[in-house]
């Protein structure tokens, strides 16, 4: 079997044939250069219209020419990106394939370019059910297989990755994409401190974004910027990667999107997974960056399902969401998470060992990925910060284990032991009503948890909360809704069922807590991140 595939989302007018026996991919792009500032949507779609037909002939050719002069069509179904992307693009995208389709009377195929992304990796590396970290121009999240569909584990809350680097070096005068030219000027670049910010597996980069511009404005070195955004913006992405398979009880991970083409975010996450024994896979970059090649790999798979489209129905979709979509090719798997060994000995969490014995000694281990600056700062300000705010919220009367002793330098906590087991083990309505309960509390006195995840609440007659590690003092509502959207996020990855509990939730904390919190959760939820 040969799939065409045909990519348009962006800036990538590209099309491929993946034969699926000898499972070679044969890829032919035009890219799209903008000649000053960033991608223009207009540009772009008149791009797409001049440079789709060139590819999409080359890459039939190259079909015709595998086929050897066969009669039947040189390719078996037609696979396109449907989105998420720049509407104007994708329509012509669009266009384009329901018109081969249709002369070549073969199937189309309606592909996501997210999935497309994470399903090459896992395609590449042969591993089975790996979380994806997918790091591109528009998005930046996290992807883990559960219950039938790909769920966003962590995800950016404002850019996406890409741009956020691009938004920068177009801030000092530097041509589209950045990010390659920051990578080339981070080799000569030493350290300074920039923000940091991590929302349990959710994280933000507006803040570093304007930090660097200032730094620049102020006249720090421009090698010196690019080298710490690199320390920074990689390292929040592979803390929460880390999160991720610790959540999951998981220990693959794929790298997926254009972004992923930088050797230090390589480097990060290859460490990170050789620190805590998991395998990791990127691609070659050629599969990274936006390229058809993987859409008619994964176009391959769903038409092998029976996943294909009507004309009718192949309308394209520019906020296409990565967990909206039947994932119908892998519909026979039956996915169990791995789980980590019962409460005993030695745990390990995401970021910090935990001693268990009648009492819990807590260290947050060097992370070798991280710059050391950058790693003793987080280690040190996450332990004190965790001291206070565990404090804090038992004196608001929010379930708490007592601390003992601290060592900011060795980041060492020792506290007192509570609960039977995680939550992410009893997953009780009742249970999750008290964290609605108790997050309220906590927001009604402007703390904010930080990492309100089923493992960060430990359970037996009483709920508990645990590791405050990423709490803050806040007044913002935006702040509060993030920490409901953590905590739910975290429901819809570990249960089975996970809309009851949700409901529970929200209902427990409208009534004890402010309902303006919960309107600015459906914002964040609702957020469109794709344009
Ligand atoms: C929706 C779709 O159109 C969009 N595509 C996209 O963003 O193109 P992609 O090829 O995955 O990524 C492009 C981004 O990748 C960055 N990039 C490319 N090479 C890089 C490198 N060596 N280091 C850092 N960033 C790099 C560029 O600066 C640019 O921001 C997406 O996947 O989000
Ligand atoms: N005071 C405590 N009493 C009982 N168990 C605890 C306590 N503190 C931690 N644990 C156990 O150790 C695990 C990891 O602890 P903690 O969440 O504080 O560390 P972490 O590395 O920050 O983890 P993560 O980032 O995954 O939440 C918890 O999920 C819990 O099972
Ligand atoms: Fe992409």
């Amino acid at each position: 079997m040969r799939v065409l595939g045909i990519e348009g989302t962006a800036w990538a007018a590209s099309a491929a044939v993946h034969a699926v026996e000898s499972d070679e991919t044969a890829i032919f792009t035009d890219a799209y250069r903008p000649e000053s500032g960033g991608i223009h949507p207009r540009e772009a779609a008149e791009h797409m219209r001049e440079a789709i037909p060139g590819v999409v002939r080359e890459a039939l050719d190259h079909a015709a020419a595998e086929a050897g002069g066969d009669s039947a069509p040189s390719v078996d179904a037609v696979a396109f990106s449907r989105g998420p992307g720049l509407g104007p693009c994708l329509r012509i995208v669009g266009t384009a394939a329901r018109a081969v389709a249709g002369s070549l009377d073969v199937p189309l195929v309606g592909v996501n370019h997210m999935l497309a992304h994470l399903e090459i990796g896992r395609h590449r590396a042969g591993f089975d059910s790996p979380v994806c970290l997918n790091a591109s121009g528009a998005n930046a999240h996290l992807l883990g297989f559960h219950n039938g569909r790909y769920r966003v584990l962590g995800e950016t809350m404002d850019t996406g990755v890409g741009n956020a680097i691009d938004k920068f070096t177009r801030h000092v005068g530097w041509s589209h994409p950045g990010g390659p030219k920051v990578e080339a000027a981070a080799e000569r670049g030493e350290y300074v401190a920039l923000p940091y910010v991590v929302k349990g597996m959710d994280f933000s980069f507006s803040g570093i974004t304007s930090a660097a511009k200032e730094a620049y404005d102020d006249g720090a070195a421009v090698e010196d910027v690019c080298f710490s955004l690199q320390e920074h913006v990689f390292g929040m992405l592979t803390e929460v990667a880390e999160r991720a398979l610790s959540l999951t009880g998981n220990d693959e991970l794929v790298l997926g999107g254009g972004v992923g083409q930088n050797a230090r975010l390589q480097e990060m996450l290859g460490e990170m997974c050789a620190q805590r024994g998991a395998r990791f896979h990127a691609p070659e970059p050629r599969f990274l960056r936006d390229n058809a090649g993987m859409i008619a790999v994964l176009g391959a798979k769903m038409a092998a399902a029976g996943d294909t489209i009507s004309i009718e129905e192949s309308r394209v979709r520019p906020n296409f969401r990565p967990d909206e979509v039947p994932v119908t090719w892998r519909a026979d798997e039956d996915v169990a998470r791995a789980g980590d060994p019962a409460d005993a000995g030695t745990q390990r969490g995401a970021e910090a060992t935990v001693a268990l014995s009648d009492a819990v000694v807590k260290r947050r281990e060097p992370r070798a990925y991280r710059h050391p600056d950058l790693d003793a700062r987080l280690r040190r300000e996450r332990t004190r910060g965790e001291a206070r705010l565990l404090h804090d919220a038992r004196r608001l009367g929010v379930p708490t284990p007592v601390v003992r002793d601290i060592d900011p330098r060795e980041a060492t906590l020792a506290m007192e032991r509570v609960g039977d087991c995680d939550l992410r083990d009893r997953l009780t309505e009742a249970h999750v009503r008290a964290v609605g309960r108790h997050l309220a509390t906590l927001h009604g006195a402007g703390v904010v948890h930080g990492d309100p995840t089923t493992r960060n609440v430990r359970v037996d007659g009483r709920t508990w909360l645990i590791d405050f590690g990423l709490g803050y003092h806040s007044t913002h509502v935006e702040d509060f809704a993030v920490d409901l959207h953590v905590f739910e996020q975290s429901l819809a990855g570990t249960a089975a069922d996970p809309d009851p509990l949700l409901d529970a939730f929200e209902s427990a904390y409208r009534e004890a807590g402010d309902p303006a919190v919960i309107e600015q959760l459906r914002e964040v939820e609702g957020r469109g991140r794709y344009q």
